[in-house]
């Protein structure tokens, strides 16, 4: 647990700064990125305000930057030193490579990922904790991106065929339903035609304060 013992420190000193001022998008093509996986952003991305369908999510490798102004709950050490479990492998193509792209009308997410060498699991093919992780990561940013600050309350996986490591899939979600504070969304992992079925699942996401990570 991170939080620290001054988690009862009034959640208004809390002000922690949203991303550092120049921050590394890692949404965007880098030289690792196969063909396959270059074809696929570009068939989802858009000029930004061109009025397209899909938005992609700008990503970066931590939450919190350490700010004067706040940081009373975590230790500075913590708060330096945190990265995106995601986004914390240096190596370009190494681990999780992806960028989604968000559908608000249609309240669906799509993500491009390619699964980098450093997520195996069973010989040749992806972890299925790490296979969690981006499910998680996807119906999340769709949740968040719905119904505002969520924490995965409930998440559901069968996986159906592996992942073969450095293939390229198409991680698919939409959110089903929003009844008060919790959001359904579903999710499919096909492979990048879809032809293939790989993964399903379902998460439940409850809406919170963000003084609900302050105050536990
Ligand atoms: C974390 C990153 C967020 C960053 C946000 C910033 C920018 C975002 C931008 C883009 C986002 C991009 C990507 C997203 C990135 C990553 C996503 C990762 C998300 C995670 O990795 S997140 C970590 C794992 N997650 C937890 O660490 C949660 C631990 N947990 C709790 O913090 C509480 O447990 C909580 C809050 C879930 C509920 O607690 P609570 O006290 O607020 O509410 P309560 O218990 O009353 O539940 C209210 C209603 O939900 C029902 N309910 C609750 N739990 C249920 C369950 N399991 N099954 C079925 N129903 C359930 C109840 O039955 C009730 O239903 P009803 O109202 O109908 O009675």
């Amino acid at each position: 647990m991170l939080l620290c013992a001054c988690a009862s420190a009034p959640v208004q000193q809390v002000s922690p700064r949203l991303f550092s001022s120049a921050p590394r998008d890692y949404s965007l093509p880098n030289d690792s990125w196969s063909a396959e996986m270059r074809r696929l952003y570009d068939q989802y991305d858009q000029e930004p305000g061109g009025g397209g369908r899909w938005k992609r999510l700008p990503s970066y490798n931590r939450f919190l930057k350490y700010a004067t102004a706040g940081g009373q709950c975590l230790s500075r050490l913590v708060q330096s030193r945190a990265r995106l479990f995601t986004r914390n492998i240096k190596e370009p193509g190494a681990a999780f490579e992806y960028a989604i792209f968000i559908n608000e009308e249609e309240k669906r997410a799509v993500c491009v990922f390619q699964a980098g060498h450093l997520l195996e699991g069973p010989p040749g093919h992806v972890h299925g904790g790490a296979i969690a992780t981006i499910i998680d990561n996807v119906t999340g940013a769709c949740a968040t991106y719905i119904s505002g600050f969520v924490l995965t309350a409930n998440l559901n996986i069968n996986y159906c065929s592996p992942i073969s490591l450095g293939s390229v899939v198409l991680v698919d979600c939409a959110v089903d339903r929003v009844e008060g504070r919790k959001t359904w969304v579903s999710c499919r992992i096909t492979s990048a035609d879809g032809s293939k079925l790989h993964t399903e699942a379902t998460g439940l996401f409850v809406s919170v304060g963000v003084s609900h990570l302050f105050t536990g």
